[in-house]
């Protein structure tokens, strides 16, 4: 039986989830010869490990290592692979610097946590040194097949020249509610209860979310270092209902919908709300459905469509779960 030890960080909607899905998939995991060993879970004050450390040791062969490495002269981090993998369901920047080191111990990563990649370049670079080691296709369109669709292309020697599409499922939440006649500031709070938004909601509803961009729905008067998550939540989002409402009304006398949209053609990448036709891909997407047309040489006339639920703890954490599997050949 191959067993892969984990060490989960952050453990909110997705990372329980998670949890749960790693229980309940014991014996279909058994069957296919793998067992999934959490070690450890951390949150953003705490870790807790398996008590393994009080009662197993080392094995010899590993101490033989040990002295091999040490008699060379060098760091105990040269050991060969520690073989653990973090996964990371925080939404959490602080824990770029933890993943940085152990690429370095030759740790597998996989993400859901989005904050990782796409911070600074020089920390995108680090974790992806060694490319079959990292795994985050939950960054992207939750469990949706985005990430090893497009790498499945560009591998073939397809090149990519244009992806348009809607990758938020809060907003694609938020704007199909609010055209049913719903107020901004209910659907956001029952976005965030469905687990859709970001533990705080303004990092969809201002773009950043799907890429660190800004087309704002809110004013300055209410970001986050001048309005809690809470006072937000209760008060703040109540004053854009009249806003968005009468948005979503000027479209709709036009036949159109507003809908979050993300391009990248060649080397521009565009985030923001566009007003499309009803009847248009994009505008028939309902609920927190995410859509991605993918445009190559071999999907030139008809793009490769990717399209399901984009957001939720069930999606996205069954997304972690099939990346840890899909890294099970590193493990012995
Ligand atoms: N929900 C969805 O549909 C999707 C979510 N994602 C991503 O998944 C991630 C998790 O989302 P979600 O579960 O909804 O978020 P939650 O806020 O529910 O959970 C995040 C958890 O991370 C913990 N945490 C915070 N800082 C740290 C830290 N430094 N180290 C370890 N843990 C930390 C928090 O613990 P504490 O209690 O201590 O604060 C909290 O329990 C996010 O990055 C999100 O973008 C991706 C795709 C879809
Ligand atoms: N908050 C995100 C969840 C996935 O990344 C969204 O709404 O799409």
């Amino acid at each position: 039986m191959k067993s892969i030890p984990l060490l989960l960080m952050g453990c909110g909607g997705v990372g329980r989830q998670l949890l749960q899905h790693i229980v309940s998939c014991r014996s279909l995991h058994a069957n296919q010869g793998v067992h999934l060993r959490v070690v450890g879970v951390c949150d953003s004050k705490s870790l807790v490990v398996a008590s393994d450390v009080f009662t197993r040791e080392l094995n010899d062969k590993f101490l033989v290592e040990v002295c091999r490495v040490k008699l060379n002269g060098l760091s105990l981090s040269k050991l060969a692979d520690f073989g653990l993998a973090f996964v990371d369901c925080s939404a959490s920047s602080e824990t770029t610097g933890v993943l940085n080191r152990v690429v370095d111990l030759g740790c597998c990563i996989v993400l859901a946590n989005k904050k990782p990649l796409t911070s600074r370049l020089e920390d995108y670079d680090k974790l992806y040194s060694y490319p079959r080691r990292i795994r985050h296709e939950s960054t992207v369109g939750a469990g949706l097949p985005v990430i090893a669709s497009l790498n499945r292309i560009l591998l073939s020697g397809d090149p990519v020249h244009r992806i348009i599409g809607s990758l938020s499922g809060t907003l694609g939440y938020v704007m199909s509610e609010v055209e049913g006649g719903k107020p901004l500031s209910e659907v956001v709070k029952t976005a965030k209860s469905l687990g859709f938004t970001e533990p705080d909601p303004r990092d969809d509803l201002s773009g950043m979310d799907v890429a660190r961009k800004i087309e704002s729905l809110y004013p300055d008067e209410m970001e986050p270092d001048v309005m809690s998550v809470e006072e937000f939540l209760a008060t703040g989002i109540k004053l854009l209902d009249n806003d968005v409402e009468e948005r979503v009304k000027k479209a709709s006398l036009r036949g159109n919908v507003l809908r979050y949209v993300c391009v990248i053609e060649g080397s521009r990448c565009e985030v923001g709300i566009q007003e499309l036709p009803k009847t248009s891909a994009l505008g028939r997407l309902k609920g927190s459905d995410n859509v991605l047309e993918i445009y190559s040489r071999c999907y030139n006339e008809q793009p490769l469509v990717i399209q399901g639920a984009g957001a939720g703890n069930d999606t996205t954490a069954a997304g972690v779960l099939a990346d840890i599997l899909d890294i099970q050949d590193l493990f012995p």
